[in-house]
């Protein structure tokens, strides 16, 4: 990807993940509405995902963009998501295909199928479960915050159907620094280390692709997400493993 790569929500955890390992990978154009804490390395537009023009301005002569922007709160309530997840990911997805972008990478969530889990917790966090959820079952969600990634995944569909847009959503897990979380089977079942994170957001910035979802974690014994069409569609090929901090 020759072009600059717009990155919403770079100021936060997944951002900072991506751009930890990636940030000389490619020519960054960073968005976020939050200033920089500090000197950024790379071109940084403050602005709010909500705000059309502000990110139409964002997109000019963008290759791809990675999506990240929103409210990340499994409790978050309605009247945050309606604007931050679902009214911010059609504007900037309207904005893309007006600007003509290539790919589009959408930060979806383990949120949006968190209902699958009922009934069959804590069984199915553990290595001798083989149930697996493998990204062409339908939405699930149990809360609105999940609601709120399925509707991203179908505004992604809709964007790839109508205008061609490629896109690829990536139901994140668990991503935590260093280590899988501790004393939390389900944490450790979804875990996506910072390293694993870098490289899926690589394969999802190089491969092609028409519409995708897959899931986001590393290559743990324990899971109940299958890693396979990320492996087969994208190149993935993560290195941790939860197992490996028992
Ligand atoms: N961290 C995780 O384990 C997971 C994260 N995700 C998704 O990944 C994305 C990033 O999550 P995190 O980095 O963990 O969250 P975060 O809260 O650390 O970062 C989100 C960033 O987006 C910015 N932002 C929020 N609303 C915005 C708006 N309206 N306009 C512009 N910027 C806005 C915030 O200022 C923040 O810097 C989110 O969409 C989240 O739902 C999904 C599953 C798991
Ligand atoms: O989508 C998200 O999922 C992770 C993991 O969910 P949890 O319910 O096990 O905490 C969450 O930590 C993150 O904040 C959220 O954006």
């Amino acid at each position: 990807m020759d072009d600059p790569v717009l990155l919403t929500g770079a100021a936060g955890r997944v951002g900072r993940a991506i751009l930890g390992d990636l940030g000389g990978e490619y020519e960054w154009r960073l968005l976020d509405r939050e200033p920089p804490t500090e000197e950024p390395d790379h071109e940084y537009v403050v602005a709010d995902i909500t705000d059309e023009e502000a990110v139409r301005e964002a997109m000019e002569n963008v290759g791809a963009v990675v999506h990240l922007a929103g409210d990340p709160r499994p409790e978050a309530p309605w009247d945050s998501v309606l604007a931050n997840n679902i009214d911010g990911t059609h504007t900037v997805l309207a904005a893309a295909v007006e600007a003509g972008v290539e790919k589009f990478v959408f930060a979806s969530s383990n949120h949006a199928v968190g209902a699958y889990e009922f009934g069959r917790d804590p069984h199915i966090y553990r290595t001798e479960s083989e149930f697996r959820l493998d990204g062409t079952e339908l939405p699930r969600p149990k809360n609105v915050y999940g609601v709120s990634k399925a509707a991203g995944e179908t505004l992604g569909r809709y964007f790839h159907d109508v205008y061609d847009l490629s896109v690829v959503c990536v139901r994140i897990g668990n991503l935590t620094k260093g280590h899988p979380p501790v004393d939390y089977e389900r944490g450790q079942a979804m875990w996506l280390s910072y390293r694993d994170c870098a490289h899926l957001f690589d394969c999802c910035l190089r491969a092609d692709y028409d519409f995708e979802i897959v899931y986001g974690i590393s290559d743990n014994d324990r899971k109940y997400y299958s890693i396979e069409r990320a492996r087969e569609v994208l190149g993935y090929d993560p290195q941790d493993n939860s197992a490996e901090h028992d």
